[in-house]
């Protein structure tokens, strides 16, 4: 038998009983669940991932729906025990939802929800950081400061790369991949190239508008390209952003053969999933081209990294903490429990993921949707016509 999991109870006589597998930011998610007559449940276990078991002993006989986390697994044995607990609804506290068998979710009728559009400017802020933070070398600085080796100015410390008039290339031009490029553009006057299956119209709008601003203003304008292969962006740019999604199609896009086509003093970020890059390739890669550079969120084995990249002083390796921000993580908690929430009530699914706003503002009450849904349309779930 399951070992029991630690809670915190809220609002005990609450007529549906839903879990969060952790602890989440803010209150408002606690309470919009509160409002609706919702039992909340969240573990409070020391451990930061939670097994099967673990999730299985928390659901119990009776939940009507689960909060979760990117690190769970959320494959055929949970939906089953959450099927049998009489749930129906389960949301990821994430965009990605790569650790779900939507699938499984569809063969026990359970909706799988998502976060979209709260954490997109974060995110983007973050992969914006870590390109900086590499190409400056700030980290490797920083270390060489506090170390005491500082001994006078140099005209050799620490050079790196000016970002102004440079290529920045995206792989996966979708909500983050585009508001990063922007950020790339705008700020540093970078041009872009990008790849992604589908044409990213609003990002050329934009770039093409800003390079005839820059035009008008006497300055260097700058350009766009929607690039046919990913090599073509790889052979290209000097700074190169991940924001694919991470399936079939982009595990290990980035390996030996691919890391081979990039400049040498290419700069790569990953935000996106840690998979989509050949960890083990990267490490070499690394270790044989010391002007390469990374910043990396997110890594193979989480939370580990593989052997070799710790050392490596051309990497800035930080703890999958791209959508850190307080009012994202709290945006994150509250979109995650009113898809839980509205599938519970019965509610109709949002027509636009990508248009979240309505759910964030603490002013008034949510609209009476679930936010998104990744599988709405193999469950059949009606879209709201609000
Ligand atoms: N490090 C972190 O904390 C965070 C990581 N993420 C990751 O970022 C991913 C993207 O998030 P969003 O931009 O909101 O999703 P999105 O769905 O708006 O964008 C993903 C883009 O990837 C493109 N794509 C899919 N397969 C591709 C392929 N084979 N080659 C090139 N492009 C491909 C899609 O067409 C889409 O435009 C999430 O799925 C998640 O894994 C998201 C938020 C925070
Ligand atoms: O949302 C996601 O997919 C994350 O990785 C965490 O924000």
């Amino acid at each position: 038998m399951a070992k029991p999991v630690s809670v915190e109870v809220w609002n005990p006589n609450g007529k549906y009983r839903v879990i969060s597998t952790k602890p989440m930011p803010g209150t408002r998610w606690i309470n919009l669940l509160i409002e609706q007559d919702c039992r909340v449940e969240i573990c409070t276990e020391k451990k930061t991932i939670l097994s099967v078991e673990d999730i299985i002993a928390l659901i119990g006989n009776k939940c009507d729906g689960v909060i979760g986390q990117l690190t769970e697994d959320w494959g055929d044995t949970l939906f089953a025990a959450l099927s049998r607990a009489g749930g129906k609804a389960f949301s990821n506290m994430a965009v990605g939802y790569n650790n779900v068998d939507v699938n499984a979710a569809n063969k026990y009728g359970v909706a799988v929800g998502n976060t979209p559009g709260v954490l997109t400017e974060t995110t983007a802020e973050l992969a914006a950081s870590l390109s900086l933070a590499a190409s400056r070398r700030i980290v490797e600085a920083d270390e060489f400061m506090r170390a005491g080796l500082y001994d006078g100015w140099l005209p050799h410390l620490f050079v790196g790369n000016l970002l102004k008039g440079q290529t920045v290339g995206v792989i996966g031009a979708g909500r983050i991949g585009s508001a990063y490029a922007r950020m790339m553009v705008e700020g540093f006057k970078m041009n872009l190239i990008y790849y992604d299956l589908y044409q990213a119209t609003r990002l050329e709008k934009f770039v093409t508008a800003y390079g005839e601003f820059l035009k008008s203003n006497g300055e260097q304008p700058v350009y766009w390209k929607r690039a046919s292969s990913m090599d073509e962006v790889l052979r290209e740019a000097d700074v190169i952003s991940l924001h694919p999604v991470l399936d079939k199609t982009t595990y290990h896009l980035i390996n030996k053969e691919s890391l081979a086509t990039m400049k040498k003093e290419a700069i790569l970020v990953n935000c996106s999933r840690g998979p989509v890059v050949d960890e083990v390739a990267l490490v070499e890669h690394l270790k044989q081209n010391p002007m390469f550079r990374v910043g990396l969120d997110v890594f193979e084995d989480e939370p580990f990294m593989k052997p070799g990249l710790a050392e490596m002083k051309n990497a800035v390796v930080v703890p999958h903490i791209a959508s850190a921000s307080k009012w994202t993580r709290e945006g994150m908690a509250t979109l995650a429990a009113l898809n839980v929430l509205g599938k519970i009530k019965g509610y109709p699914i949002w027509g636009d993921p990508n248009q979240v706003a309505p759910f964030l503002n603490e002013n008034a009450p949510p609209p009476a949707a679930c936010p998104s849904i990744v599988n709405a349309k193999a469950l059949g779930l009606p879209v709201s016509k609000l």
